[in-house]
């Protein structure tokens, strides 16, 4: 884990972006915490969360930033912003969840999806938001190359196995997070021991192995 990233899990517990307790997941599955990506909702939480990815971004081998909607969108501009300020420009696009019939059309915003793509999300959990974005990407033309998602929650996917790790393995797609729900559940051993362990007991019944 980055430095930035460390910061990011203290920030994120204290905005309440990271909460404890009983939860249900968007696969069904109940969860004693939750990453709500969402409620880090100004500038400074914002910024704090767009420099972590940057620090894995910057270096990394693509033409355009793309982040599925909802969560993805102010996170890619914010990344992009980053970038810039850091000195590397890069196009950025985003998609609508609805197709838009007037006007420019379409559900994809932004710069054209084409040449090598980074997708940035939130959190993964079962994949099935980051392989829609691939997909996405896939049928405008572009070449997934690399994921980033804030949050890996190490659970399995439908295939029992790792959403990223299958990613890697099928796809070809280098694939990071900045944290994973074991460094969560590190962070809170010594505030929230309970806490710490019900994490481990969800990765014990849901996590990939
Ligand atoms: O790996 P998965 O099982 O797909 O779960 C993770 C996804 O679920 C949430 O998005 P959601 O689909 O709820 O959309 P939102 O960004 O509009 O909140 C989250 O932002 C991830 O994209
Ligand atoms: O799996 C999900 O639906 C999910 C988990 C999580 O921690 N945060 C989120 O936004 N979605």
């Amino acid at each position: 884990m980055t430095p930035a990233a460390e910061t990011l899990i203290q920030t994120a517990l204290e905005r309440g972006a990271l909460r404890l307790g009983d939860f249900t997941l968007k696969s069904g599955r109940p969860s004693p915490y939750f990453f709500n990506f969402g409620a880090l909702d100004d500038g400074d939480a914002l910024l704090q969360a767009a420099e972590a990815y940057a620090d894995l971004l910057m270096p990394a081998e693509f033409d355009v930033l793309f982040g599925p909607a909802y969560k993805g969108i102010p996170l890619v501009a914010a990344i992009a912003v980053v970038m810039a300020r850091r000195g590397r420009s890069v196009a950025y696009a985003y998609n609508r969840k609805e197709a838009k019939t007037h006007g420019e059309g379409g559900n994809l915003v932004g710069a054209p999806v084409d040449g090598r793509v980074a997708l940035v999300d939130d959190v993964v959990t079962a994949g099935t938001a980051i392989r829609q974005a691939i997909d996405m990407v896939r049928a405008a033309g572009g070449t997934p190359t690399l994921a980033v998602v804030a949050l890996d929650r190490q659970e399995a996917g439908p295939d029992g196995l790792s959403p990223l790790a299958s990613l890697a393995d099928q796809e070809q797609i280098d694939v990071r997070s900045l944290f994973t729900a074991g460094d969560v559940a590190d962070s809170v051993e010594a505030s929230q021991p309970d806490a710490a362990s019900a994490i481990r007991r969800h990765l014990g019944e849901y996590g990939a192995g």
